[in-house]
Parts: C-alpha cells; structure tokens; sequence
C-alpha cells in the first residue's frame, strides 16, 4: 500500500504541495489530475524518493521511501521525459536494470519481444519518442514492480501501442497484484484504467473518488412534459441539480442521485421523454467541480 500523510514540499516560496494525503491500495490502479503546474510531478517524484518532502510522510509498505534501497528496488517510476544512458541498447539497458531491480525476469523480457517489436541491440537514444516509450514499459513490466508510477505514460504512443500497453498494465494488475499510479491530463485514458481518481489543484488534493461512485452517483437526466411544469418537484423532493438547461422542449438536468430515486421522482409528473444517461468522466468532473466552484475545463482535455 501506498500511504501519503500531511506531505509539504516547497520550491523556495513555492508551495508545491500542501497537506497532501491519499492512500492507494495493493492492487488498485490511482489516476490523478490536475491543471500545468498544481503539483502533480513533484508529488510522483516526492512519492518515490527522488525529492524529500519538507514535512509529512511517503510510505510504501509501511517504510518511508527516501534513500530507501530495498522499497525502491520494488518500484519503478517512468517520467514525463525518460532519460537513458549515452550510447546505451536495449539490451545494455536490460542488464543495468537486472541488477537493480532484484525480481527482473528474463523470459518476460524476451516475451515482451513481441509486443515492442524493437530491435535489442539499437542505441536507444536512437529510437523515436514513441519507441523509447515502448522500451521503458518494456524494461519496467521485465522488472516485474511491486509499484508501478507512471508521469503522462501513454504520450507518443501511437493508438495501437497504447491499447497495447493499457492490456498489460492490467494484466499485471490482475495477475499479480501490481499497484500503479498515473498521472494524466487525459480522463478518457484513465477511465479504462483506473478505479479511483484524485484531483491535485495548486498542490491540494481537492477530490478523490472511485470511479464507480463518481459515476453511479451522477446522472444526465433529458425529460419533456406535456405542459409546463415547475421546478419546485425537484425542490420537494430534495434532488441535488448540478445543472439544468432547456434545449427547445426539453430539459436537461444534471443530477446527482442514485438512478432508481431519479426516475422516481420523475416519473411522477407523467413526462413525455424520459431518459436518465451515464456520463462520461470528463461529464462528471465538469459538473462535480463545476458545483464546488473550480473551473474544471483547463483541468482536462
Ligand atoms: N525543481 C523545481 N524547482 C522549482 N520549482 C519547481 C520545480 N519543480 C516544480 N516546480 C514548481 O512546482 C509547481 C508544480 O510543478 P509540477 O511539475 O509538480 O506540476 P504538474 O502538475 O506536474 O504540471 P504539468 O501538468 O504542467 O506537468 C510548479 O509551479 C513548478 O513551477
């Protein structure tokens, strides 16, 4: 489990992050979000030691990460800009990382061969972006991580290799228990992958969910009535509006509420059309943020 408790960390008299705490269990796939710059980064980083957070604590099973060697043997962190030595293969990379990381596995290695199709013994700094990508989940799922945090993992990669890449993430997550975390400005990408999502905005966790609440719990609601009819049903009734619009004869409303309740409600005033829709993730966090006051639109894309 990971376990994030009053983390602070500051760059001179940048609070980067203030009084973060989440907790990701074994197992789970975390996808946070956020706007450029509320802190996202810093906190993967302080997350897996390569900065130490000014006050709070970072525990991955149940041990501070910072200069420790045996957590960080169990973790495996690919960031926004990968870096790999001068001159190295894929191959030479191999080999650094079987010595580090003591649970690497040689016969995965050489199946993954076929998912990457990349040529082992080219100079990787020599590849494109997109297959330098494809090289770092190779050397990360070779590795065979406890924990797996990943910084905008999926940019570059073409559709195929992401579908590629998002099927064995979950694979390992299914098989083995592996935790991830991601970081991403892209709701749609994370909402095949994750269950519970956090928002970072200038460095404060403003919400964390499940996924499966965040979208059970709110409703795209479309109805038409014979006649016009007043609002004050929904005021009786106590329903949360998140947002109501008319478009010609009907009225849309974006409801939070359990689906049986809504269509109840509904229901009694006889409506023409009524037809209660998911939402997306990217409907979800507009609306939900939307009602607590921060403008969600620059949070994703
Ligand atoms: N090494 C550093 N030195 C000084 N300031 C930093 C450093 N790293 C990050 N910051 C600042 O901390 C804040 C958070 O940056 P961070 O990179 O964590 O944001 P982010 O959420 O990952 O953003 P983006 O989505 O743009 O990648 C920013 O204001 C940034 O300028």
């Amino acid at each position: 489990m990971i376990e994030i408790k009053d983390l602070n960390k500051s760059f001179e008299d940048l609070a980067a992050l203030k009084n973060v705490n989440i907790k990701i269990q074994k197992g789970s796939v975390y996808g946070l979000v956020g706007s450029n710059g509320a802190g996202k980064t810093t906190l993967l980083k302080t997350m897996v030691g390569v900065y130490q957070g000014d006050q709070g604590t970072c525990y991955i099973d149940g041990q501070e990460v910072f200069e420790n060697v045996a957590i960080k043997a169990k973790v495996i962190f690919i960031p926004d800009t990968l870096y790999f030595f001068p001159n190295y293969s894929v191959r030479d990379m191999a080999k650094y990382y079987k010595n580090i990381y003591p649970a690497w596995n040689e016969v995965r290695f050489e199946k993954l061969k076929e998912a990457f199709d990349i040529d082992v013994n080219k100079n990787i700094n020599r590849l494109s972006k997109g297959m330098q990508r494809q090289v770092a989940f190779w050397l990360a799922l070779s590795s065979m991580p406890d924990y797996l945090i990943l910084d905008e993992p999926l940019d570059g990669l073409d559709p195929v290799m992401r579908q590629k890449v998002k099927n064995l993430l979950i694979q390992d997550v299914a098989e083995r228990q592996m935790t991830v975390l991601i970081s991403s400005h892209n709701l749609r990408e994370l909402e095949d992958l994750c269950d519970t999502i956090g928002i970072l905005h200038k460095g404060t966790l403003i919400l964390e969910k499940e996924l499966d609440d965040l979208k059970s719990d709110v409703h795209k609601i479309q109805v038409a009535f014979k006649e016009e009819v007043s609002g004050e049903f929904l005021a009786n009734a106590q329903a949360q509006v998140l947002y109501e619009e008319i478009r010609g004869s009907v009225r849309l409303f974006i409801m939070r509420g359990n689906k049986d309740d809504l269509t109840r409600i509904f229901a009694k005033q006889q409506p023409l059309v009524l037809d209660i829709l998911p939402l997306t993730l990217e409907e979800v966090f507009i609306y939900e943020m939307g009602g607590i006051g921060y403008a969600i639109e620059n949070i994703i894309i």
